[in-house]
């Protein structure tokens, strides 16, 4: 297939001119061979001196009469050549050269382009030009001059087309582009000179018999003029664009949140502030950001009627796949942070040649980010139930190699610690019991005894999540191993391999009837389960000790996704009020709609501040001290999810609470945690003790 009729077949998922002509734009030209199609630089100076040259073969001595204004137009446009057209790099590419609305075929019922005509004028070139070109009906006004031309009159934007700036707002978002405002009044008045000079080439053919527009040929001339004319009013504008596009302008449909993807992405770090996010960070962001877009969003649906088939605790082709692309990406084990991953470098591959920085196993160590760093990160893959996991940052197991990167010995750590990091199986934690209240973990039963070279372990566990999942081989279980050692000393962790005879998975509990399959949540009995004494974690009478360094990060983790959940929600929760009317308008004009979407973004933003501010705190005073605020975040996230959540499934209707959108399920999945890892009545207690000791001080 030849580059150009890929490009026509382009199957434009993109709704719009706009998103349509942005996707020709990102169109990697070296990739389908179409590299030297043309000079990229200076494409606007080369195309202003082959159109006035044209221009003056049209006109002159024995032809249609020079218009002298045309020619100074030709001396203003190049003594104002935008540097960047000088560029071969940034905004240049493939160049359409003829892309406006009667050059697109749209589908006879949905709201996309199926194809792009007349590619006659395409080149590689300062794609800025193409933009400015599809703009100029928005520009001129041809009612308003003393000549008619069939077909040509302006009569105002007709419903449903949008407006110069929304157009252009969704083009920049999706191409990725600056907003054109410094040099637009250029851009147009070339457009406008380019027509002028096409025009006036039409009407010396129409003078010599020999247009091939027939009797319409005939008003060429004038509109060549209308054109020139046209280019210095625009020129003489003070303002003709706005310096940015104005704040919470609507995209159309289907690109919004690509818009929110880039408003996202562009924030300037550049800028001072504690929570400004670092380029490395903002490049990963965007990577992210891009792969969900990609690969996770369009997945959704097929993972979820997976998970609902006879086939759900099994696990989908697509995933093991995704996970290989995404550790290809470096999008893997972004959660691991520094200090932990600098103790596994050195127990793990302290011997080993090839674990030089940007080996394979270093990739397994993450991105050396603080928590605060994957704040930023963790945040976007909490956007969609699926996708924690096809980064191996998901929990349980998460918390579990934390575990096992901060308190594993060597001989744990290369057992699972290694088969956990490349993803290969996955893991359980096992505290919870139905029989006692174990938001109070001190009452838990489960019992650890010493038996020469084994611990010999006898309990019931529940809510051990994970455990369904066909890849979990191994559980971190807490348990008893001394009832009469003080309250907060009885406690151990250790670990068991799941095939372990003894180990019995009962049944999967189910959540809002969500059995959250494959990976599930389990009640296990252990009957006489015997494993080797080394499994233990740290030593006898340390399990609230490794438990404290293991909820902080991992509650942080949920809370940092959750935050995630709740933005899903708004741009969902917009998109529909944007779209559906009721009662005559648009959900998104009904005044009751507007405070509560309001009220919403301004509870997100405080939780998310919270749960930055802890992350921040993490890293610099480690769990311990952080451990007020880290509680205060394990409130207010799930708490703001669920009202942001709700309101969204209110603003859907029955679809809401549907599984036709991901809001049910992200519902369900933040109500779980105002109970998992802690009920909020336990962490206001933390923080109300935290304050009254405070008070005493
Ligand atoms: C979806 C899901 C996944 C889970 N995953 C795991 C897992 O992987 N591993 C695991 O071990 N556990 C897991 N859990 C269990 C979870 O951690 C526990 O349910 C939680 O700690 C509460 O314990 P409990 O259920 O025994 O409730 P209880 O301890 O019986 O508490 C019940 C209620 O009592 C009240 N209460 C408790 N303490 C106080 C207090 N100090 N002041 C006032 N009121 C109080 C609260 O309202 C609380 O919700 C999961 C739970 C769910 C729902």
């Amino acid at each position: 297939m030849t580059g150009l009729s890929y490009i026509c077949s382009l199957k434009c998922t993109r709704q719009t001119a706009a998103e349509t002509l942005a996707a020709i734009h990102k169109v990697d030209v070296t990739a389908i061979g179409l590299q030297k199609y043309g000079r990229r630089d200076n494409y606007c100076r080369r195309q202003v001196e082959r159109w006035e040259r044209q221009y003056l073969s049209s006109t002159g001595e024995g032809k249609p009469a020079r218009y002298q204004k045309m020619l100074e137009l030709a001396h203003w446009l190049k003594e104002h050549i935008p540097e960047e057209d000088s560029s071969a790099a940034f905004g240049t590419g493939l160049v359409h050269g003829d892309y406006r609305v009667d050059n697109l075929v749209f589908h006879p019922t949905e709201d996309r382009v199926i194809g792009v005509l007349d590619w006659e004028l395409s080149t590689l070139g300062n794609q800025m030009c193409d933009v400015a070109y599809s703009s100029l009906p928005y520009i001129i006004d041809a009612t308003s001059q003393s000549y008619s031309y069939g077909g040509f009159e302006y009569t105002g934007t007709p419903d449903g087309i949008p407006p110069l700036e929304e157009y252009l707002t969704a083009y920049c978002s999706i191409s990725a582009r600056p907003w054109p405002a410094a040099n637009w009044k250029f851009y147009i008045a070339f457009s406008l000179f380019r027509a002028a000079s096409i025009y006036a080439g039409v009407y010396h053919r129409w003078t010599m018999g020999n247009a091939s527009g027939g009797e319409r040929a005939r008003f060429s001339g004038k509109l060549a003029i209308a054109m020139v004319d046209r280019a210095w009013d625009f020129i003489s504008r003070e303002h003709v664009l706005r310096e940015q596009p104005a704040r919470g302008m609507h995209v159309s449909k289907g690109s919004w949140q690509e818009f929110q993807r880039e408003r996202e992405g562009s924030i300037s770090t550049k800028d001072q502030g504690k929570f400004v996010p670092s380029e490395k960070v903002m490049q990963l962001r965007k990577k992210l950001m891009k792969f969900m877009e990609d690969h996770i969003y369009p997945m959704e649906f097929e993972f979820y009627k997976h998970a609902q088939s006879t086939s759900r605790w099994t696990i989908h082709p697509e995933e093991e796949k995704l996970k290989t692309l995404a550790k290809r990406e470096g999008l893997w084990n972004l959660f691991i942070p520094l200090d932990s991953a600098a103790r596994a470098r050195e127990l793990l591959f302290e011997d080993r040649s090839h674990s030089s920085p940007g080996s394979s196993e270093e990739h397994l160590l993450g991105a050396g980010l603080t928590n605060l760093e994957y704040g930023y990160l963790c945040e976007i893959m909490g956007r969609s139930i699926w996708a924690p996991q096809i980064f191996n940052c998901g929990a349980p197991d998460t918390g579990n190699m934390e575990v096992l990167l901060r308190y594993g010995t060597r001989e744990q750590q290369s057992r699972w610690l290694v088969p956990l990091l490349e993803g290969k199986i996955r893991s359980g934690f096992a505290m919870t019991e139905p029989q006692v209240a174990s938001s109070d973990a001190t009452n838990i039963e489960c019992s650890i005894s010493r038996q020469g070279d084994f611990y010999v372990i006898n309990g019931t566990k529940w809510w051990t999540s994970g455990a369904m999942d066909p890849r979990c081989q191994i559980l971190i279980l807490m348990g008893k191993t001394d009832f009469s050692a003080p309250k907060h000393k009885q406690q151990s962790m250790i670990l068991v391999d799941v095939k372990t005879p003894g180990v019995q998975i009962r049944r999967p509990l189910l959540v809002f009837g969500f059995d959250d399959a494959p990976h599930g949540h389990a009640e296990i009995t252990f009957e006489n389960v015997r494993v080797p004494a080394t499994n233990i974690l740290l030593g006898e009478g340390r399990g609230f000790e490794i438990a404290q360094g293991r909820l902080g990060p991992g509650r942080l983790h949920h809370c940092m996704r959750l935050i995630g959940a709740a933005e899903r929600g708004m741009n969902l929760m917009v998109e529909r009020a944007l779209s559906r009317t009721t009662f005559g308008k648009k959900i998104a004009q009904h005044g009751s709609f507007l405070a509560d979407l309001a009220k919403c973004r301004v509870e997100l933003e405080q939780a998310r501040l919270l749960v930055l501010e802890a992350a921040d705190q993490l890293d610099r005073h480690g769990n311990k001290k952080a451990r007020g605020i880290l509680a205060m975040a394990k409130v207010a996230a799930p708490n703001m999810a669920l009202k942001v959540l709700d309101m969204a499934m209110q603003v859907h209707g029955g679809a809401g609470l549907s599984s036709d959108t991901v809001l049910s399920h992200l519902w369900a999945t933040a109500r779980t945690l105002r109970i998992a890892d802690g009920p909020d009545e336990v962490h206001l207690g933390a923080i109300a003790k935290l304050e009254l000791q405070r008070a005493r001080m």
